[in-house]
């Protein structure tokens, strides 16, 4: 039976949903294709009318920007009985509970692949390995456009500046930057893969979340000597009916697998009781594979597979559950202070270590220092 899609989104990765069904599935039929105006319909399957959009599909494939018309067109998809599919985690964080009620209400799908990990099969993997385990941790590089700053920043030397550039032609930055850079992009994806994992939704703005923005070649330089790589990091654990979550740089050794991740690749690591660490990886971002992973949802729907998501559940974040150890780098911050373990003067950026502290109070000795130095950069230090 021919599969009829619309189309919703008709950007880098919009194009690249397109071409793959084209080019790779023959029992699909691309019915409607929505743009925002008349001159961009480049024949009968383009439309500007949402309701056309919506009429006669089976599927509805959401490749647009930020929460709205999104969430309006996804209630109004899934209402009809029709199958939802998305890379838009914006709309998947915000409303991930009541798209899947509505789905089950429905009797279709509401599938969100290529939200996490770009074409990693990830959110896959996540809820399978929960069909067996207890899932206690999750560790990942979320954001393709941010690893890639930092993997050529480190290996050529580049400005942060000239990388972002970089990342944006490539097709693998957010409309709006600051979602990568800022990491709120990272937030909402170690949200989406915490609810599942651990059946519970906290909203994503209750993760820590500090930015990469200062991340300065000093600093990668310096750490890389001491045998560190940098990595943006999503991260989050659970303890009893606690949970807590956080996006930052994380020091992590040259020789782990994490630091190896380079370009646009993501990887995603998780800890279950049984299975132990399961590791993931694969490009984060860009045209094809996150079609790829719109592709594989859609075919799932085609092939009547449904994965059982529930967030029955009741976790409450927890900054005070665990202690690590933070780096701060700053160009006049004295580091003076009863917190801090050591530190060292180097080409006039000095570098302070922290003795294990909890999030809560790295987050206010933060705060502190941000007042008086606003060049202040601060690292998680992974064990070795
Ligand atoms: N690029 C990537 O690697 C990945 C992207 N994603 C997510 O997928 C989605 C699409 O990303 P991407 O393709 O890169 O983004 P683009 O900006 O390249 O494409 C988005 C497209 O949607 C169009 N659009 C936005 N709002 C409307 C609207 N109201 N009506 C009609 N068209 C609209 C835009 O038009 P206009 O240009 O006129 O605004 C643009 O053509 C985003 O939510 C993103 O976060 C997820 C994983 C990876
Ligand atoms: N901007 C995002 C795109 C994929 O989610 C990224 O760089 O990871």
């Amino acid at each position: 039976m021919m599969i009829k899609v619309g189309i919703l989104g008709y950007g880098t990765v919009g194009k690249g949903v397109v071409h793959l069904i084209e080019e790779r599935c023959s029992d699909i039929e691309i019915k409607h294709i929505l743009v925002r105006s008349k001159e961009e319909c480049l024949d009968d399957h383009f439309t500007v009318d949402f309701d056309v959009l919506l009429e006669d599909i089976d599927v509805l494939m959401e490749m647009i920007v930020g929460d709205s018309p999104t969430y309006e067109t996804i209630v109004r998809a899934l209402s009809k009985g029709i199958h939802v599919i998305t890379s838009n985690k914006v709309t998947v964080a915000a409303h991930l509970q009541e798209y899947i009620d509505l789905a089950t209400k429905n009797h279709v799908q509401f599938r969100f692949e290529a939200s996490v990990g770009g074409g990693i099969p990830w959110i896959e993997s996540c809820i399978k390995a929960k069909r067996v385990d207890q899932i206690h941790s999750i560790k990942g590089i979320l954001n393709g456009t941010t690893n890639y700053i930092l993997d050529r920043m480190a290996k050529e030397k580049i400005d942060f500046d000239v990388c972002l550039q970089e990342a944006k032609r490539l097709g693998y930055a957010e409309a709006d930057p600051s979602a990568d850079i800022d990491g709120f992009d990272v937030q909402r994806k170690i949200m989406i893969s915490s609810s599942l994992a651990y059946e519970s939704i906290i909203p994503f703005e209750e993760y820590d979340c500090i930015s990469l923005r200062k991340i300065k070649l000093v600093d990668l330089e310096f750490f890389s000597k001491k045998g560190y790589t940098i990595k943006y990091i999503g991260f989050s654990k659970t303890k009893g009916n606690q949970m807590y979550g956080s996006v930052e740089p994380v020091l992590i050794r040259n020789d782990s697998l994490f630091a190896s991740v380079d370009k646009n690749n993501n990887m995603i690591e998780l800890y279950g009781d049984s299975i132990g660490y399961l590791q993931f990886v694969g490009q984060g971002a860009g045209q094809l594979p996150t079609a790829n992973a719109m592709i594989q949802d859609l075919l799932d729907i085609v092939e009547h597979k449904v994965n059982k998501i529930e967030f029955d559940k009741k976790l409450n974040m927890d900054k005070t559950m665990c202690k690590f150890t933070y780096v701060f780098c700053a160009n006049q911050y004295q580091f003076d202070d009863e917190i801090i373990k050591n530190k060292i003067e180097v080409d006039g950026r000095r570098i302070a270590t922290s003795k294990p502290i909890t999030p809560e109070e790295r987050n206010e000795y933060l705060n502190c220092i941000m007042q008086l130095d606003k060049t202040c950069v601060c690292l998680r230090k992974e064990e070795d």
